[in-house]
């Protein structure tokens, strides 16, 4: 489903930061796979460039037969196949949380309004959320807006979603319900990749866990290989400083 080849990304500020080094991986159809690392080791890059939020210097990434590194590429497409859920949950503030599911739909899927807000209404269903449709964003709590912002992306039925650290700027009591979310999508067959700090969504829902440092993929195994016998050093130390 995603074949990521060779992957080479460099920041220039001023000096060079060899953010991504020759990055390959392979995800299935349906795969969960979490992406955990030190700070600054490249993960969020990573991701960002399988929506094309960067755009690497070198190497290859093919999701579902696409080559979306391709110049001729339509990137709303991409990112309408690709969704992204990130730390702040970027909603429009203006707009209510409805008109925020149906913009997308309607300029990039092309849909009439009345499809998009059918469609939006079920996603803010399936999140929990559906009696919020008419407010802004503001009068949601984080947890509540985190969902609206996975519903957003699932209204435009990605192929594959992208989550990066979706938790991280929430209070602990909303952690659980966006973590419920997430583990009910990763159950309908959805193929995700997750940057997160919650060890425990790695070890109960990932298929694969990917252990990156200073811009490489180091290690990368099933939960169970991961947490109980890791055999990189680096891995290991990891591991120890945040169990
Ligand atoms: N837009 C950018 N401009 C310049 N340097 C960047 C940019 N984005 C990332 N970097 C650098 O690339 C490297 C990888 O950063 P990245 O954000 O991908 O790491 P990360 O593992 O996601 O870190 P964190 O867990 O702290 O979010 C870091 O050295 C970072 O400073």
């Amino acid at each position: 489903m995603i074949h990521v080849n060779k992957l080479n990304k460099y920041f220039y500020v001023p000096h060079e930061i060899h953010a991504l080094r020759d990055v390959t991986t392979h995800i299935h159809e349906g795969e969960v796979v979490v992406v955990i690392g030190p700070s600054g080791s490249g993960k969020s890059t990573f991701l960002r460039c399988l929506n094309r939020l960067e755009y690497p210097q070198s190497g290859s990434i093919v999701i579902d037969g696409v080559d979306i590194l391709a110049k001729g590429c339509n990137i709303n497409e991409v990112r309408a196949e690709v969704g992204m859920v990130f730390q702040s949950f970027n909603l429009f503030p203006h707009k209510n949380v409805l008109d925020n599911l149906t913009m997308a739909q309607i300029t990039v899927r092309k849909r009439s309004r009345k499809q998009a807000e059918e469609k939006a209404m079920e996603l803010l269903g399936k999140v929990g959320i559906a009696e919020k449709y008419n407010v802004k964003p503001e009068q949601l709590s984080g947890g509540q807006q985190q969902r609206v912002a996975i519903a957003r992306s699932l209204c435009m039925d990605p192929k594959v979603m992208l989550f990066d650290e979706p938790t991280s700027a929430l209070d602990p009591e909303m952690v659980g319900e966006v973590l419920d979310v997430m583990k009910a999508l990763a159950k309908s067959g959805m193929t995700m990749v997750v940057v997160t700090h919650e060890m425990g969504f790695a070890r109960e829902v990932a298929d694969r866990v990917i252990f990156m440092d200073q811009g490489q993929i180091l290690e990368e195994g099933t939960p169970e290989h991961f947490f109980a016998a890791p055999e990189n050093e680096r891995t290991k130390d990891f591991l120890r400083q945040i169990l």
